[in-house]
C-alpha cells in the first residue's frame, strides 16, 4: 500500500480551491506503489492524481521531475502532466508534504508480462528518450555506479541473513562491474526513466497508453534504461531469462531509435549494473523496513538470479542486440 500521509477532507478541499480543475466529487487513496502517497481525485472536470512525496524523493529534485514530465507531455509522450494552480505553480505543499496534481492516464499495467508487451514497451522507451532531447537540464543518477559500494556497505552486516554468502558475492560482482562500466562520454546520454518496470507502464487494447512514475528519472546512458527494462520485463517469475522478450523489446526500441555499436557492446555490463542497482535498493529496504510497515517488500534475491545470468552471459548477443 502506499498512503503514508492521510489527507483530511477539509485540507484537500482547501488545497483544490487553489486550482481551476472543477469541484471535487470523490477521492480515494491508491494502494499500489511503495514510494509516495497517491490519491485519485474525481472532479466535475475529470480524474486527476494527487501525489504527496515521501521518503526517497528529495524535494529539491521535484521541479526537475515535474519539468521533465511537462516537457515529455509537450512532445506527445503519454505521461502524467503536472497541473498548475491558478498562481502558475504545480508544486506546493499539503499535510506537511510536498504535493502535486497530475493528469490521470487510462490503462492497466500488465500483471502477467508476455512477449507481446515487450516490443511496445521498447518503442515507448525510445519515444521517451527522443521526447526528452529538448529538456536540457541535467539530474545526476543518485543510484548510479558510484552509489553501489556505499549502499552495499550499509547492508553488509546483515546481507548474509538474507542469503548466506550474499555480501561476498556482491563484492565480487561489483569488483567486476565497476571497472568495466563505460566512461561518461562513451555512450549517448539523455533523460532516462530509470524505473520502467511493468507497474509503471499502462496498456489499453495491446498498446502502451501511458508511462508513469518519473521520480527516479535522471540524466544517464540511454542504453542503461534499456538494460533496466531487460531486467524488469525479460525474466520469468522463477528467474529464467526469456530471450524472445528481450529480442522483442530491443526490436521495438530500434523502430524508434537505432542502437550504436558501442551501445550494443555495452549491454552486458549495463544489464549487470542494472541488476545490481535493484538488488541493492531492495536489499536495503528488506533490511530497513520496520516490522508492521504497510508496504510489501520486494525480494532482493530475484535480482541476484538476474545478476548471475548477466555475469555468466557470453556477450550482449544473448539479449538480441
Ligand atoms: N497519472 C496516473 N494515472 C493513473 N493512475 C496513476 C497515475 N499515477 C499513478 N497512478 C496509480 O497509482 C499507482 C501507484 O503509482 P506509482 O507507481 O507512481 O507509485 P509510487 O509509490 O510513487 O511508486 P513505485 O512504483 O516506485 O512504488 C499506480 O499503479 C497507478 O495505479
Ligand atoms: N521498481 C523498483 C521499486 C520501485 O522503485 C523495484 O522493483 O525494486
Amino acid at each position: 500500500m502506499a498512503v503514508y500521509t492521510d489527507v483530511s477532507d477539509g485540507a484537500l478541499r482547501a488545497f483544490l480551491s487553489l486550482y481551476d480543475i472543477g469541484e471535487l466529487t470523490a477521492y480515494r487513496g491508491i494502494a499500489e506503489g511503495v514510494e509516495n502517497s497517491n490519491f485519485v481525485l474525481r472532479t466535475t472536470d475529470g480524474d486527476f492524481i494527487l501525489t504527496l512525496y515521501e521518503r526517497r524523493v528529495n524535494p529539491a529534485d521535484l521541479p526537475w521531475f515535474l519539468g521533465l514530465m511537462g516537457a515529455l507531455a509537450d512532445h506527445g509522450l503519454s505521461c502524467p502532466r503536472p497541473v498548475a494552480g491558478r498562481d502558475g505553480d504545480a508544486l506546493r505543499s499539503l499535510a506537511g508534504r510536498p504535493a502535486a496534481i497530475t493528469t490521470f492516464l487510462p490503462g492497466v499495467w500488465p500483471r502477467d508480462v508476455r512477449v507481446e508487451h515487450c516490443a511496445p514497451v521498447g518503442a515507448a522507451l525510445a519515444a521517451l528518450h527522443v521526447a526528452g532531447r529538448d529538456y536540457t537540464a541535467e539530474r545526476a543518477n543518485g543510484l548510479g555506479p558510484a552509489a553501489w559500494a556505499p549502499l552495499l556497505d550499509s547492508c553488509r552486516a546483515d546481507a548474509d541473513s538474507v542469503s548466506p554468502g550474499l555480501g561476498a558475492e556482491l563484492d565480487a560482482a561489483l569488483a567486476a562491474i565497476l571497472p568495466a562500466w563505460p566512461g561518461a562520454d562513451a555512450l549517448p546520454r539523455g533523460q532516462i526513466h530509470a524505473d520502467l518496470f511493468p507497474d509503471n507502464v499502462f496498456f489499453l487494447e495491446g498498446r502502451v497508453s501511458g508511462l508513469i512514475d518519473f521520480y527516479f528519472a535522471c540524466t544517464d546512458f540511454l542504453a542503461y534504461d534499456i538494460a533496466i527494462c531487460l531486467n524488469a520485463w525479460c525474466f520469468e517469475e522463477d528467474g529464467a531469462f526469456v530471450p524472445e522478450r528481450a529480442r522483442a523489446l530491443i526490436a521495438g526500441y530500434e523502430t524508434v531509435r537505432p542502437l550504436s555499436p558501442a551501445e550494443r557492446r555495452a549491454m552486458k555490463v549495463l544489464a549487470a549494473g542494472a541488476a545490481m542497482r535493484f538488488l541493492l535498493t531492495r536489499l536495503y529496504d528488506w533490511l530497513n523496513t520496520p516490522p508492521g510497515a504497510m508496504v510489501t517488500r520486494k525480494d532482493p534475491l530475484d535480482y541476484l538470479r538476474r545478476l548471475r545470468f548477466h555475469r555468466a552471459a557470453e556477450d550482449a548477443s544473448v539479449y538480441g542486440v
